[in-house]
C-alpha cells in the first residue's frame, strides 16, 4: 500500500486506528472453540465488525507461533482475509543478517512461498542496515522500525546517551538514510508522548506506529498533541482494549463499540489539527 493510499484511508474513515489482533486462544469466547479454526473465526468476526473504523490491522506473530502449525494456519487465513485496502502489519519484530532477513521477508511478504503478503513488518534495528534492507526490496511494502518502545525496559538501551542525543534518536536519523518516509515508519510507544516533539525533529514526515493506549496507559490526546502532522502521521494501535472488550456471543459488537469510541476521538483530533 502506498503512502497516498494510507492517507486517503485516514481521511475517508476519519480514523487512524489500528486494531491489534493479539488473539490468545485462552481468552476468546468459549463458543468459538467448536469451530475448526477458532482463532481465525474470532479474527474474522472482529475484522467484519470494525473494518469501516480501522485503517490498519496488526496481528502479533507471537500469538500465532506459540500454537505451532495450527497457529500458523490461523495467521495465514487471517492474512488472506484482511481487506486489501486496509494496511496489514505483521508485528514480528524481526532482525538478523541479510540472508536470514531475506527469508523473514519471504515469510511475511511473498504470498507465493508462504501464503502471506502483509503490507508492513515491525523490525528491530539493532543489527543495522543489512538486516533491514532485505525487506525494502519488496516494492510497496513498509518497514516499521522500533525506535522508542512503550516498555519499561526502553530505559536500558534506547535512552543511552550517545554524546549526540539518545540512542533512539540515532536509530531514527540513521534509518532515515536507508529509505524515505514512503517506505519507513517508526514505532513510538504512546507512553512516551512528551518525547514525540523530539522525535518529530528527526522524523518530520514518517508515519509513527503508536501502541500503548488503553491497557498500557498511554494518552491518545497527548500523542496527537505532540505527534500529529499535516498528513496525520500516526497509526495508533489498540489490541486488548478492542478485541477483548466483550467475552460473550456479542464480543464483536463490544469490540466495535470500543473501536467506535476511539474513532470518534480520532476524528476530533484530525479536525482539530486540520487534517480533515
Ligand atoms: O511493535 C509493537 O507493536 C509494540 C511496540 C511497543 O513498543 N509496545 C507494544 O506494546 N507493541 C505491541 O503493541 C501491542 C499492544 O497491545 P495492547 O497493550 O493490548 O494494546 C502488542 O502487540 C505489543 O507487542
Amino acid at each position: 500500500m502506498s503512502r497516498a493510499q494510507l492517507i486517503e484511508q485516514i481521511k475517508q474513515k476519519k480514523s487512524f486506528l489500528c486494531a491489534g489482533l493479539d488473539t490468545d486462544i485462552d481468552k476468546i469466547p468459549e463458543f468459538l472453540l467448536e469451530y475448526p479454526d477458532p482463532v481465525f473465526e474470532f479474527n474474522k468476526r472482529i475484522i467484519d465488525a470494525t473494518k469501516d473504523l480501522c485503517i490498519a490491522y496488526k496481528p502479533n506473530a507471537a500469538f500465532y507461533e506459540s500454537r505451532g502449525l495450527k497457529g500458523l494456519q490461523s495467521l495465514i487465513s487471517t492474512a488472506q482475509y484482511l481487506p486489501k485496502d486496509i494496511l496489514s502489519i505483521i508485528d514480528a519484530k524481526r532482525g538478523d543478517i541479510g540472508n536470514t532477513s531475506d527469508n523473514y521477508a519471504k515469510a511475511f511478504f511473498n504470498e507465493e512461498t508462504s501464503g502471506m503478503s502483509f503490507d508492513a513488518i515491525t523490525v528491530t534495528p539493532y543489527m543495522g542496515n543489512d538486516s533491514v534492507t532485505p525487506y525494502l526490496k519488496y516494492e510497496g511494502k513498509w518497514v516499521i522500525i522500533l525506535a522508542l518502545t512503550s516498555s519499561v525496559g526502553s530505559q536500558d538501551f534506547q535512552y543511552l546517551n550517545t554524546g549526540d542525543g539518545y540512542l533512539y534518536e540515532t536509530v531514527i536519523q540513521k534509518a532515515n538514510t536507508w529509505a524515505g518516509a514512503d517506505r519507513l515508519m517508526f514505532v513510538v510507544g504512546a507512553t512516551k508522548s512528551t518525547e514525540f516533539t523530539d522525535i518529530r525533529k528527526h522524523a518530520p514526515d514518517n508515519f509513527l506506529l503508536v501502541p500503548g493506549i488503553g491497557a498500557q496507559g498511554g494518552s491518545l490526546e497527548d500523542v496527537c498533541k505532540y505527534g500529529m502532522t499535516k498528513d496525520c502521521g500516526l497509526i495508533v494501535n489498540s489490541s486488548r482494549g478492542i478485541i477483548y472488550a466483550g467475552n460473550g456471543e456479542d464480543f464483536a459488537d463490544a469490540a466495535r463499540a470500543e473501536a467506535l469510541k476511539l474513532q470518534q476521538q480520532m476524528q476530533a483530533e484530525l479536525e482539530r489539527a486540520g487534517v480533515i
